[in-house]
């Protein structure tokens, strides 16, 4: 085991003036409540030979540390600190040792490396995601070395364990961009005076989805499957039987029909957050240029800020119809702004069991109340 330069116990100087309880360090009315560093966006391409046939994996990995003391953060003294560059080095030498079978699995061998070389290491979290390379297809045959960029969501996942506990793993979808064009509507809302929104039973619901799930402690599952099958479930409750579809009364309920199913039909999968950030399509008025719109041309509103350098005397003059000149409007297109839900749901059993180790429980707590119908 590496030790490091530096043992590791709290060093003397720091035991001098904080006390650690249950890993959080203290003085007087300050306490560090976390320390953690690490490196991002390690960037790079593995590739797999198996005779003329080539298997690519680009991916991106942070690996995050926590040491056993905060001594560099409160001290200045690095002799505990491995290098971020040393952490890169590793994560490039494991991806070529061990290869990436799975996200997951180069996420668990990434934290057992840290966790089981250096004894100053007292948690680590590893996140990774993959540029979403497909293989070529000409006239249905798949391409030995050769690749198509198809961005229909990006996989990652991220794994995390604290000295002396359990692994968690997480996978998830990212930038999964969906449409349906009808089958949607958002009626009997609440309404009070500030209510403009009409009410509709046909309208487009489009949004990106983020989609992320807890396996809870590591098992030896099939990662690649099971993570093909949730995606497949998202899609499936989003769209509905493909001849008809199915109603969604808001993204509300439908971020819930996606977490049921994922929930009934995957039983490793433990807690799930989804967030839709929706894209709200309006239909244009067509009235004026004597044409009915049937939801055929839609556009995401456009917001304008219009920023007028002019006083209000300017302003006053151009009214009048005088010193237009004087007036200066300057057009600055803002993004629109977006609905957006974020709902998570989780197994009764494992909240009891494991709820202590999430690491946001309000946000799990309120799954459970949703599950239980309060
Ligand atoms: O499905 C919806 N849920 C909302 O909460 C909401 N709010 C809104 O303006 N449009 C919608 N649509």
């Amino acid at each position: 085991m590496d030790r490091g330069e530096g043992s590791c116990e709290p060093p003397e100087t720091a035991r001098h003036f904080f006390g650690q309880q249950n890993d959080i360090w203290q003085i007087n009315d300050l306490e560090v409540l976390n320390c953690e560093y690490g490196k991002n966006s390690i960037k790079f391409l593995r590739l797999h030979k198996e005779g003329k046939k080539h298997f690519v994996k680009e991916v991106e990995v942070c690996t995050h540390l926590r040491l056993t003391s905060p001594q560099e953060y409160l001290e200045g003294k690095n002799s505990l600190v491995i290098p971020t560059d040393t952490i890169k080095n590793i994560v490039l030498v494991l991806a070529k040792k061990n290869g990436i079978s799975s996200l997951e699995q180069f996420a668990i061998d990434i934290c057992n490396h840290f966790m089981t070389t250096f004894c100053q290491v007292a948690y680590v979290k590893t996140y990774i995601q993959e540029v979403p390379w497909q293989r070529l297809h000409e006239d249905g045959v798949p391409h030995i070395h050769s690749f198509i960029c198809v961005p229909d969501g990006i996989r990652f996942c991220e794994a995390e364990q604290c000295r002396n506990g359990p692994l968690i793993v997480f996978a998830g979808i990212k930038d999964l961009k969906l449409m349906k064009t009808t089958q949607s509507g958002f009626e009997g809302f609440y309404k009070n005076e500030h209510t403009t929104l009409p009410e509709r039973h046909d309208r487009i619901l489009c949004g990106e989805l983020f989609c992320k799930w807890s396996y809870g402690e590591c098992k030896d599952f099939d990662f690649d499957c099971i993570w093909k099958k949730i995606r497949e479930c998202i899609l499936e409750a989003f769209a509905g039987p493909p001849d008809c579809g199915e109603y969604s009364p808001s993204y509300q309920k439908t971020i819930n029909c996606i977490q049921m199913l994922v929930l009934s039909r995957v039983s490793q999968v433990q807690v799930i957050e989804v967030v839709l950030n929706n894209t709200f399509f309006n239909v244009v008025d067509m009235k004026n240029l004597g044409l009915t719109n049937d939801k055929e041309v839609d556009i995401i509103d456009p917001l304008v800020l219009v920023i007028m350098s002019a006083s209000t005397t300017d302003v006053h003059k151009r009214e009048k119809g005088s010193g237009h000149d004087f007036i200066k409007e300057v057009l600055v297109p803002v993004e629109a702004p977006y609905g957006s839900c974020t709902c998570t749901l989780g197994r009764k059993k494992f909240f009891e069991a494991q709820g202590h180790m999430l690491r946001d429980e309000r946000k799990c707590q309120f799954g459970l109340a949703a599950a239980q119908g309060n």
